[in-house]
Parts: C-alpha cells; sequence; structure tokens
C-alpha cells in the first residue's frame, strides 16, 4: 500500500515539549527542524535535543523527518546526530541542483558506513526554495534514489523572485508544477510548501484544495490544527469509495478467472483505473472510512 503524506508538520526542534506531543496530533510525518525555525545561539541544543528525542520518544507509525541546515552551516553534525538517531528522513532545505543532494548522500553514507548501519537506511528529500530550484527540479528529483519526495518552500521562493504570497497562489504556479512533474517523474512524493496564517482556516482550505487539484501529495503545515482540515479535504466522497471497491474486486475476480481483460459495470479496467483505486482505497483507510476487510 502507497505510504501516504497528506500531512508534514513542522516542529521546531528546541522545542522539547512539542518534540514529545509531535506524534499525537495525527500527521502522517513529522518534521524536526533545525534549519530556519531555530536561531544561531540554539543550534547545538536542539540538534541534542532532537537527537534525544528520535531515541527517546515513541515515534512509531509516523515517518520521522529533520530538516538539516546546509553543509556549510552545521549540516554535517546534523546529518549525524540524525542518523545515530535512526531518523527516516533527512530533509535538506533550499536545495538548489542534484548535486546539492549528491554531497549531503555521501556524507548519510559515510555516517552509515562508519556506524555499521546498512547503507541506504536514511532517506532523503530536497526542498526547493528559490527560481534556480524550480528549474532544476526534474534534476534533483532524479539524482537519488534515497530521495522519497521533494518539496516547495515558498516563503524562500516568493522573496527569491521578488514577490509575495497571495490569496490565489497564482505566483506559486509555475513552481507547483516543476516540482510535481519533477517528483512524478522520478516516481517520489510532491509535497506542497506551508500555509503560514494558522488563523486563517478558510484561506488555507482553498490552498489545500488547489494543491489536491494539481495533484501533490500533501501538504507541510505548521500547527496541528491544520492537520484535520487537510485530512478533510483528501478524504475520498462514499461514492468514490463504492467505485474503488468495484473496481478491485472486479479486477480480483477477474485475475481469479485467469481473465486478461477486465471490466466493471461494462466500463474496461485498465491499470491507471486500477492505480487511481488504489489511491483512493488507501485514503479512505487513512480516513477511517473503511476497513482493511472491507477490500
Ligand atoms: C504557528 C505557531 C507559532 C502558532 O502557535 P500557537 O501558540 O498559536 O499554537 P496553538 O494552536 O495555540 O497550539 C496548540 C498546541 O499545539 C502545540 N503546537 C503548536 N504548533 C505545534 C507544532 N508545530 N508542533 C507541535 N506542537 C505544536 C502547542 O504547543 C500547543 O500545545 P499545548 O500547550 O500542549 O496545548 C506554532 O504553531 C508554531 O510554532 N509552529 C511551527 C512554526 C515553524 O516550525 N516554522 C518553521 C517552518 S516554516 C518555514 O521555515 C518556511 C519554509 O521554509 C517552509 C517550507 O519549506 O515549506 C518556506 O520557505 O516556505
Ligand atoms: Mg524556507
Amino acid at each position: 500500500m502507497e505510504q501516504l503524506r497528506r500531512t508534514m508538520m513542522f516542529v521546531p526542534g528546541q522545542n522539547a515539549a512539542m518534540l514529545r506531543d509531535a506524534p499525537l496530533y495525527g500527521a502522517d510525518s513529522i518534521m524536526f527542524d533545525l534549519e530556519d525555525a531555530v536561531s544561531l545561539p540554539e543550534k547545538d541544543s536542539a540538534r541534542t535535543l532532537v537527537h534525544n528525542a528520535l531515541r527517546t520518544f515513541d515515534y512509531s507509525g509516523v515517518e520521522t523527518v529533520v530538516r538539516i541546515n546546509s553543509l556549510d552551516a552545521g549540516g554535517k553534525l546534523d546529518i549525524e546526530a540524525m542518523v545515530l538517531a535512526g531518523v527516516d528522513v533527512i530533509r535538506l532545505p533550499k536545495t538548489e541542483t542534484a548535486q546539492d543532494i549528491i554531497d549531503v548522500e555521501k556524507v548519510i553514507t559515510e555516517v552509515e558506513t562508519q556506524n555499521d548501519i546498512e547503507v541506504g537506511t536514511t532517506r532523503m528529500m530536497a526542498a526547493i526554495e528559490s527560481a534556480e530550484g524550480v528549474l532544476n527540479a526534474p534534476d534533483i528529483a532524479q539524482s537519488s534514489d534515497r530521495l522519497i519526495g521533494i518539496a516547495l518552500g515558498a516563503e524562500d521562493y516568493v522573496t527569491n523572485l521578488k514577490t509575495e504570497r497571495y490569496p490565489d497562489g497564482k505566483e506559486l504556479f509555475f513552481a507547483r508544477s516543476m516540482i510535481l512533474h519533477g517528483a512524478r517523474a522520478a516516481g517520489i512524493a510532491a509535497i506542497d510548501t506551508v500555509y503560514s496564517n494558522v488563523e486563517n482556516p478558510e484561506g488555507f482550505e482553498e490552498e489545500v484544495r488547489q494543491i489536491k487539484q494539481l495533484g501533490f501529495d500533501g501538504k507541510s503545515v505548521i500547527n496541528p490544527r491544520q492537520i484535520p482540515l487537510v485530512n478533510k479535504i483528501y478524504a475520498p466522497t462514499e461514492e468514490e469509495v463504492q467505485d474503488a471497491k468495484e473496481i478491485i474486486w472486479g479486477l480480483r475476480e477477474a485475475q481469479e478467472k485467469g481473465s486478461g481483460v477486465v471490466s466493471v459495470n461494462g466500463k474496461m479496467v485498465d491499470k491507471p483505473v486500477v492505480e487511481r483505486a488504489e489511491r483512493v482505497i488507501a485514503l479512505a483507510l487513512a480516513a477511517n472510512m473503511i476497513k482493511e476487510e472491507d477490500v
């Protein structure tokens, strides 16, 4: 079953209470931040806190991601501490080129090798936050087998473009399309950026509808209150779930009969239809609309 990443919640690395409570809110992934949410004097203590949190608290059932600093600003120390603590994914911010990912991967491989950790255990993701990064998104997405996805970082991106964020999101359309196509061509996830105003749930919902329509796997969030809103919009309708179940059942029946061509309710069912149905089932399971035994 596809791993869902509807929500990836940023958790500031220097906040011990937030690190402890982060898995309680139902995010698919939690992303501990060592980069821009942490001030310079707090960088070392945040690294230690996140390392200890990963080793101490129970994060089972949720994907753990750490946003590291760039290699020339403490990133090597971040990687070492996080790989040793067993983080699932290292996220590189402000990725400009495929070489940035190759450089970070080299450090991860060194740490794994030196510590008898199977090479490749630690996965990676790249945040794209500039015009150069957006233009290189397809290359970045293909740069390592460790990559689970690429993400947009819109606050830095609009600053780089000399604009700002508008309610209709037109200024992000090109970047979102590039990131989405880069990710899909590489067969990895595409994660949308944060919506910074947690007191505007209507604006947030409108943005989530837009990015779901484009095809994104999900969204970075900054507050637990944003999680149920994303899940609501990503949940399929009852009708979509019923159609998906019938497709899966029809496929199973045809396979049992050894029939090559599958049709459900008079319509031919081909591979993309099955893929979409499987995704609907995964989303319905995650939204507790159905149970495993229903399909
Ligand atoms: C926004 C706000 C201050 C609101 O505070 P408030 O106090 O109003 O929150 P409340 O709702 O009242 O909190 C209720 C309860 O939830 C707890 N709680 C809240 N937030 C929690 C959380 N995140 N994790 C765990 N727990 C949490 C809280 O502790 C409380 O617990 P309790 O006391 O027990 O009831 C707060 O959420 C917060 O700090 N967010 C994280 C901000 C952050 O990380 N920014 C950096 C990443 S973006 C960036 O860098 C740009 C980017 O790079 C992005 C890209 O790349 O995409 C780009 O370029 O675009
Ligand atoms: Mg940023």
